[in-house]
C-alpha cells in the first residue's frame, strides 16, 4: 500500500490524442493527496471525461502517466482500489437488471470465479443501500427509476466496493436540491473515513462548500490546489471567462448554491 507522504492520485505530464486526431487533454500533471474531495471543473468539451478516464484506465495517455496509491492504474483496478459513478448518458437503462444486481456488480471483483455473493457479500449490498435510502427500490428494473434514484443506485454499487477512490461524472445533473444535499454529505462522510474523492462537476458556486480542492482544466490544466487559494477570479476567468467568472463568485459570494449557473454549463 502507499505511503502516507505519497499522493493517492498523481497525474504526470498526461497528454491524450483520440485515434481520429482530437486532442482529449495536453500535459497534466496534478498530485492529489488522501483524504479529500477534489472537483474538476472547466467548459464543454475542455477534456474533463478524458482526464477522469485516463485515471479509470479506460482511457490510455499518448504520454505520461496515471499512478493511483503508488501503483499503475491497471493494478489499481485489479485491487478493486477505484469506484467509478458515470454519466448517465453512460449506462444501458434498457438492460434488464435490478437495482439489488447492480449493488452487487460492486462486490464482483472480490468474489470467487464462480461468481456466487456471499454473505459478506449480501450485508455490504444491504448497508450501502441502507446508507442510500433505496432498500425498498432493490427488486426495481434500473431503467424504472428516477434520475435521482438512478444516480443513488451507482453510489451504492461503489459504497458496495468500498474503494480506497471514487470518481464521480457529473453526479448533480438530474438530481433534485434535497438529493444533491444528501449525495454530498455522504462523499464528506467518506472523505472522513479517508476515501480520495474526484468529482466532475457543473455546479461551479458549490465547489467552495464541499470541495477541499479544485482541478480546472481547459485542455491544459490551469490551476489546481486548496479551493481557498485555486477558486479566484484570474483561474475562472481564464477557464470561463470574465462574466461566468464573477457570475460565479457572486453566486458564491451570496451563498447560492447554484443550480443555475450550473445547468448554464452544462
Ligand atoms: N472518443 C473520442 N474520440 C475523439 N475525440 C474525443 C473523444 N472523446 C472526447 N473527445 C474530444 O476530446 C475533447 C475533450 O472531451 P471531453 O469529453 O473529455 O470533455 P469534457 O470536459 O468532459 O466535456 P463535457 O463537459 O461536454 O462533458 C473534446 O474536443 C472532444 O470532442
Amino acid at each position: 500500500m502507499n505511503r502516507h507522504d505519497e499522493p493517492v492520485i498523481d497525474v504526470s505530464h498526461v497528454s491524450v490524442r483520440y485515434p481520429d486526431g482530437h486532442l482529449g487533454i495536453q500535459d497534466v500533471s496534478l498530485s492529489l493527496p488522501g483524504a479529500s474531495v477534489c472537483a474538476l471543473i472547466g467548459p464543454n468539451g475542455s477534456g474533463k471525461s478524458t482526464l477522469c478516464r485516463t485515471i479509470l484506465g479506460f482511457t490510455r495517455p499518448t504520454s505520461g502517466k496515471a499512478r493511483l496509491l503508488g501503483m499503475a492504474v491497471r493494478q489499481a483496478q485489479k485491487r478493486n482500489l477505484v469506484a467509478y459513478v458515470p454519466q448517465a448518458e453512460e449506462v444501458d437503462w434498457q438492460f434488464p437488471v435490478s437495482v439489488w444486481d447492480v449493488v452487487m456488480m460492486g462486490r464482483q471483483g472480490q468474489m470467487n470465479w464462480l461468481r456466487i455473493p456471499s454473505e459478506n457479500d449480501r450485508r455490504l449490498v444491504k448497508a450501502a443501500m441502507a446508507r442510500l435510502e433505496i432498500e425498498d427500490l432493490a427488486r426495481r428494473q434500473i431503467g424504472m427509476l428516477s434520475g435521482g434514484q438512478k444516480k443513488r443506485v451507482f453510489l451504492a454499487r461503489s459504497l458496495a466496493q468500498g474503494s480506497r477512490i471514487l470518481v464521480l461524472d457529473e453526479p448533480f445533473t438530474g438530481v433534485d436540491a434535497h438529493t444533491e444535499q444528501s449525495i454530498m454529505s455522504l462523499i464528506r462522510d467518506l472523505r472522513d473515513e479517508g476515501v480520495t474523492v474526484l468529482i466532475v462537476t457543473h455546479a461551479l458556486s458549490s465547489v467552495p462548500q464541499y470541495c477541499d480542492h479544485v482541478a480546472m482544466v481547459s485542455r491544459k490544466l490551469v490551476a489546481f490546489g486548496p479551493v481557498a487559494t485555486t477558486f479566484t477570479q484570474p483561474h475562472l476567468a481564464t477557464t470561463f471567462g470574465d462574466v461566468m467568472a464573477d457570475t460565479v463568485l457572486s453566486d458564491t459570494e451570496r451563498g447560492v448554491c447554484d443550480r443555475s449557473s450550473a445547468w448554464s454549463l452544462s
